[in-house]
C-alpha cells in the first residue's frame, strides 16, 4: 500500500506539486498519468526518499522510504537510467546491488533470466541499449521479491516484445496481491495494463479512480487524458 497525502514541492518558489493526495491500493496496477512537467517524478521521487517535501507525507507500507528497514525488500523501483556504472557487467552490477543490500545472490541470476538477459550478463552495460538498459533496471527493481513496485517510465525504449513482457509481468505481480504504481505516457499501453489510473496536471491531481471510472464517457483513455488534462488547465 502506498498513501500519499497533501504532498507539496516548490522548486525555486514554485511550486511543482502541490496537495497531492492518491493511494496505491495492493492486488492492482495503478497508473501515474500526466502531460511532461506535470509533477510525476517529482511524486515519485519524493516517495522513494530522493528527495524531500516541503509538506504532506508519502508512506509505503505506513512508512515513509527513508525509515524502511530494508528498502529494496519493501520497493523496487526503476527511474530514468538503471544507475549502472557503463564498464560494469550486467552481472556484477546486480550481485554489487544484491550485496550491498543482503540479498541472496541466487537472485541475480533468477532476475537475469527473468528480464530475459541472462545472455547478456557477462556484458558491460555501457554497450547495452535503451532497451537493455531498461531491462536491466527492472531486473535490480525485482531483486529484493518486493511487495512494491514503483516505475516510472518502465517500458520506455523497449521492442514491442518488451512491452508485452511488462504488461504480463505487472499483471501477474498485482494477481499476487502486490502493489505497483507506474508512469507512462503510452495511453494505450496504460489502458492495457492499468486497474486504476492517478491523472495529475500543473502539480495536482485532477483525477483518481478505476480506470472505467476515470474513462466513462470517453472512446478512449486518450481521449479521457486531453479532455481532462484540457479542463484542467482551463483549453
Ligand atoms: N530540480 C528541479 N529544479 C527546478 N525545477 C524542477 C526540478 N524538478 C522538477 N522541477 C519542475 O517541477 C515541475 C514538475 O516536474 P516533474 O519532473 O515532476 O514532471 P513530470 O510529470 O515527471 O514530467 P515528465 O513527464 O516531463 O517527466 C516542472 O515544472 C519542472 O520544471
Amino acid at each position: 500500500m502506498i498513501e500519499i497525502t497533501g504532498l507539496t514541492k516548490y522548486h525555486g518558489g514554485r511550486a511543482a506539486i502541490q496537495d497531492v493526495s492518491f493511494a496505491v491500493r495492493p492486488g492492482r496496477v495503478t497508473g501515474f498519468l500526466g502531460p511532461n512537467g506535470a509533477g510525476k517524478s517529482s511524486t515519485l521521487r519524493i516517495l522513494l526518499g530522493l528527495d524531500r517535501a516541503d509538506a504532506g507525507s508519502a508512506l509505503i507500507g505506513g512508512r515513509p522510504y527513508r525509515e524502511l528497514r530494508d528498502p529494496l525488500r519493501t520497493v523496487g523501483s526503476l527511474l530514468e537510467g538503471s544507475g549502472a556504472h557503463r564498464s560494469r557487467t550486467a552481472r556484477a552490477h546486480l550481485g554489487w546491488v544484491a550485496h550491498s543490500n543482503g540479498i541472496p545472490k541466487r537472485r541475480v541470476g533468477e532476475v537475469l533470466e527473468q528480464v530475459g538477459l541472462a545472455d547478456a550478463a557477462g556484458r558491460r552495460v555501457g554497450g547495452f541499449s535503451l532497451g537493455m538498459g531498461q531491462r536491466l533496471g527492472m531486473a535490480a527493481a525485482l531483486l529484493g521479491e518486493p511487495a512494491v513496485l514503483v516505475l516510472d517510465e518502465p517500458v520506455n525504449g523497449l521492442d514491442p516484445d518488451g512491452i508485452r513482457w511488462i504488461r504480463r509481468l505487472l499483471r501477474e505481480y498485482a494477481a499476487d496481491g502486490r502493489t505497483v504504481l507506474l508512469s507512462s505516457h503510452l495511453m494505450s499501453e496504460m489502458a492495457e495494463t492499468a486497474d486504476d489510473l492517478v491523472v495529475i496536471s500543473a502539480g495536482r491531481v485532477i483525477a483518481a479512480g478505476p480506470l472505467a471510472e476515470v474513462t466513462a464517457g470517453h472512446a478512449s483513455l486518450e481521449e479521457a487524458f486531453f479532455a481532462l488534462t484540457d479542463a484542467a488547465s482551463g483549453r
